[in-house]
């Protein structure tokens, strides 16, 4: 029997040459959360000239070092619409906040620190510093300043940024497209009586979930029966739709109905890899048919979002520009466990933090087939392959799902 791939080993392969997709323009208002194809230089200088940073007058500062003072009001200066003569000495120009300071004037002096005399005269109560509660051109950013790093995630303020610059459209990475289709004669759709000898099919659902929060997009094909002509179609179809990432689940192992690799190898799928070092989800299945990915996951619910927490997850979030970092942290085991065989072990178990240390209780029993057992738990005890025997108290490593 050929050696299984080590987990590691599996993940350089996949990620290999995984980068991500080009760009494609989208408006403002569909950026959100998406991930910049390119750099984001400014396309103006904001502010656009000296503005005011307060409602008050726009003075000299030297005509109010000594106070009171009086000034001739000769003017109003508004956002939007700037007075455009020149404050010269003795003069003021009633300003308000965001307003373009005119010319000659060097402070902004607070309405709260003048007292109105007459319709034209104001007394300056406070003296200013020269400088004060102006807003320099450019202080926030200047035409041509890189604003946003390609590979940023556009969140609130870096899309605020970008609509400031003057951008009313994004170039943000193409989201990573992924067919997913269930294999197995066995499968019918939730919601449907199964026949006695039927299942109902619970990965797709799944698997597509995690699938959109990597940020990737998602085409469920539904379930296609164990048979190689129904199989062929739904991947031409995943291929015709435009699928960067075909996804089958179930008919990866060896039986005689697992027809996933009979079939799309027959389609032209040149085989990465075939069976890994781990429990649950040896027989993930990965290659490529031409520019589309092609990845196996194994049938059993649990073997499936293992595989696609493991693997799947990286793989979009590369192609879609994400990083990906998997929460992965030290815990102590709350009972002991026996040595490990071969192959490397995700233990389905829940953490809880005791005495402020991380403490793992893995369930009893860990067949792949028990989402029940999954969804109880909020993380995966990671027993490397071979592991000796460990007690209680002794540390662990942990990959949190939640
Ligand atoms: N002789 C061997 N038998 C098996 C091996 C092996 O190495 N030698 N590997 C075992 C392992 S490990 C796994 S995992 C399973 C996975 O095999 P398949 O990918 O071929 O999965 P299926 O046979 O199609 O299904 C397994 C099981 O899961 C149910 N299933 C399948 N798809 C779904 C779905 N979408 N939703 C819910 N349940 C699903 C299916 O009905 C079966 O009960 O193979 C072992 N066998
Ligand atoms: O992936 Mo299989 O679950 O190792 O049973």
């Amino acid at each position: 029997m050929a050696a299984l791939l080590p987990v590691e080993d599996a993940l350089a392969l996949l990620l290999t040459d995984a980068s991500p997709l080009a760009g494609e323009d989208v408006p403002l208002g569909s950026a959100g959360n998406r991930v910049l194809a390119v750099d984001i230089h400014a396309r103006r200088t904001q502010p656009p000239f000296d503005a005011s940073a307060m409602d008050g007058y726009a003075v000299r500062a030297d005509d109010v070092a000594q106070i009171p003072a009086r000034l001739r009001v000769i003017g109003v200066s508004v956002a939007g619409q700037r007075f455009s003569g020149c404050v010269n000495s003795g003069e003021a120009v009633r300003i308000f906040t965001g307003a373009p300071v005119p010319a000659g004037a060097d402070a902004i002096l607070l309405q709260e620190d003048a007292r109105l005399i007459d319709e034209g005269t104001i007394e300056a109560l406070e003296a200013v510093a020269r400088g004060r509660h102006i807003r320099r051109a450019g202080l926030d950013f200047s035409t041509g300043d890189l604003l946003l790093p390609s590979g940023r995630v556009l969140d609130a303020a870096a899309l605020s940024l970008a609509a400031s610059a003057n951008y009313p459209t994004l170039s943000v990475v193409r989201k990573p497209l992924v067919a997913i289709l269930a294999t197995g004669s066995e499968l019918v759709e939730p919601g449907t009586t199964p026949g006695d000898d039927q299942i109902v099919a619970s990965n797709n659902v799944g698997v597509a979930t995690l699938v959109s929060a990597a940020g990737g997009r998602v085409v469920d094909l539904g379930i296609i029966p164990d048979d190689r002509a129904a199989l062929a179609g739904a991947v031409n179809s995943a291929r015709e739709l435009g699928a960067d990432v075909i996804v089958t689940l179930g008919g990866a192992s060896v039986g005689d109905h697992d027809l996933v690799q009979e079939v799309l190898g027959a389609q032209g799928m040149a085989l990465d890899f075939w069976k890994i070092k781990m429990r649950p989800g040896k027989p993930l299945i990965s290659g490529r048919l031409g520019a589309t990915r092609v990845l196996g996951l194994p049938g059993n619910p649990v073997s499936s979002l293992v595989c696609s927490h493991l693997f799947l997850v990286p793989l979009v979030a590369r192609l879609a520009g994400r990083i990906h970092k998997p929460d992965v942290r030290t815990a102590v085991l709350g009972v002991s466990m026996k040595a490990n065989d071969h192959r490397q072990d995700y233990v389905r178990a829940v953490v809880s933090v005791d005495e402020g240390r991380l403490t793992a209780m893995p369930f009893a029993v860990q067949d792949s087939s028990m989402l029940s057992t999954l969804a109880a738990a909020n993380t995966l005890i990671i027993r490397a392959p071979d592991a000796p025997a460990a007690s209680a108290g002794d540390a662990c490593t942990v990959l949190m799902l939640r």
